[in-house]
C-alpha cells in the first residue's frame, strides 16, 4: 500500500510518536510524506520515505496529485486545528480529494491508531483488489 505521512509543526512530536509505535507496520509499506514531516521521520524512525515539497512549498498539492491518479492509499494527517496555515487552501483541497476517492483518511492520532490497526488486519485489502495490485 501507499501510505502518505503529513503532519503539521506542532503535531510533528505526536507524528513522530506515531511512527516509531507503528514503524513494524508502516515498514512493510510504501510511505511518502510532505518534506519536514518526511525528514524527521527518516532521522528519528530510520524508515524510508518519499518526500515531497514541504507543505507550504506544494507538497499537500503533490500528495493530492497521487490520489487523483488513484497512487494513494492511506493519508494520516496531523493537523493542527489551532494555528492558522498559511496554505489552508491547499490542505482543504488534500482533504477534499480523499473524499472525492473514497482514501481512507485520518487527521488525528486517535483515528490514525485505528487506521493502522485496521491495515495489518487486512481490512484494505480491496484496495488493492480494486486497483488490480497484489497488495503491499
Ligand atoms: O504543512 C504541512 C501540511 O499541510 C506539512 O508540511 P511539512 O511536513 O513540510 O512541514
Amino acid at each position: 500500500m501507499n501510505i502518505a505521512l503529513i503532519a503539521h509543526d506542532k503535531k510533528k512530536d505526536d507524528m513522530m510518536r506515531f511512527a516509531t509505535a507503528y514503524k513494524g507496520s508502516l515498514s512493510g509499506h510504501n510511505l511518502f510524506a510532505t518534506g519536514t514531516t518526511g525528514q524527521r521521520i527518516m532521522d528519528e524512525t530510520g524508515l524510508q520515505v518519499h518526500r515531497f515539497q514541504s507543505g507550504p512549498l506544494g507538497g499537500d498539492q503533490e500528495i493530492g496529485a497521487m490520489i487523483a491518479n488513484n497512487k494513494m492509499d492511506m493519508v494520516l494527517f496531523f493537523r493542527d486545528p489551532l494555528t492558522a496555515q498559511p496554505h489552508e487552501p491547499d490542505v482543504t483541497a488534500l482533504l477534499r480529494l480523499c473524499d472525492v476517492y473514497a482514501v481512507p483518511l485520518a487527521t488525528n492520532m486517535g483515528t490514525a491508531e485505528m487506521l493502522i490497526k485496521g491495515l495489518d488486519r487486512g481490512d484494505l485489502a480491496w484496495r488493492s483488489v480494486a486497483n488490480g495490485e497484489k497488495g503491499e
